[in-house]
């Protein structure tokens, strides 16, 4: 597929990685649909894509709830008349153990709403996003690609019980969809992070920092465009379908 003029969707698309992969497809030629929360971190997003020489609009939408979604990706598809991407992105952390104890006193434990949150967000908008993309793209005979952000902690990581399982479960439709969607030229794809610079981790210490980097073996934390090429890939290359990318500096969790 080619990038010029196509049409991509981005869930999370108003900062961090989103908006990093949205500026690296805008430069490509691509015309993006951001979805995110907040109009303003959209708005600049926008104008960070048309800087970079392509298309944008903003979509607030809340991607784990089922409304908003099917109004937002009918919308994508009425303004742009195509839609030939998704890149399901948006995600959030509340990590913290399942339980925790001192003494043999319970001092905390992972609450259900905890758990929810990132599963709802994590898990249930990356089906209800790629749901409807999938219906948009089959009804109007578009073909393209659907990517979803899974993470290095889809392995296991600990502290990340609803995480974990989210980027696991987000993994596991990829290679379901990918069987599900080629009668309709659609590839599906997944791409597996590990620590990416971003604004939470320039925040963070610089001893915190190095500790992190030493354990990865090319001894340094990934890029957002890193990630961002990877995406290009996947679109670019019609014969990979159902796999994941694991884009993580060698790191295995
Ligand atoms: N930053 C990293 O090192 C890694 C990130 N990832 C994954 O990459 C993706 C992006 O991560 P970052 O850019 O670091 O996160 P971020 O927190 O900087 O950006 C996430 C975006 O998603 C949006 N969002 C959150 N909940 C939403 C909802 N319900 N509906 C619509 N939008 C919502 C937020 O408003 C935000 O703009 C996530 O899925 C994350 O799990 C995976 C591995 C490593
Ligand atoms: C533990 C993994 C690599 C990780 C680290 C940081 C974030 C983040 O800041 O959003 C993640 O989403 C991760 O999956």
């Amino acid at each position: 597929m080619k990038l010029q003029d196509s049409v991509i969707a981005i869930t999370g698309g108003g900062q961090g990685l989103g908006r990093a992969m949205a500026e690296y497809l805008a430069a490509k030629g691509a015309r993006l649909a951001l979805i995110d929360l907040m109009q303003d971190k959209l708005d600049d997003a926008v104008a960070a894509c048309q800087q970079a020489g392509g298309e944008a609009r903003a979509y607030v939408c809340n991607v784990a709830r089922e409304e908003d979604v099917e109004k937002t990706f009918a919308a994508i598809s009425a303004d742009f008349g195509q839609l030939n991407g998704l890149i399901n992105n948006a995600g959030i952390l509340r990590d913290g153990l399942m339980v925790k104890a001192k003494d043999g006193e319970i001092t905390k434990r992972m609450s259900l709403a905890e758990w929810q949150a990132v599963i709802d967000v994590n898990l249930t908008g990356v089906f209800l996003c790629g749901r409807e993309a999938a219906t948009q793209m089959i009804q109007n005979g578009d073909q393209g690609a659907i990517i979803n952000i899974s993470s290095i902690s889809r392995a296991g990581n600990m502290g990340q019980s609803n995480y974990s399982s989210a980027k696991a479960g987000v993994a596991a439709l990829v290679p379901v969809w990918a069987k599900e969607l080629a009668r309709y030229n659609i590839r599906v794809m997944g791409i597996a992070p590990g620590f990416i610079e971003t604004e939470m981790t320039a925040s963070m210490k610089p001893e915190a920092l190095e500790k992190m980097t030493a354990g990865i073996p090319l001894k340094r934390m990934g890029k957002p465009d890193d990630i961002a090429s990877a995406a290009a890939f996947i679109f670019e290359n019609d014969y990979v379908s159902g796999r994941m990318i694991e884009v993580d500096g060698a790191l295995r969790l």
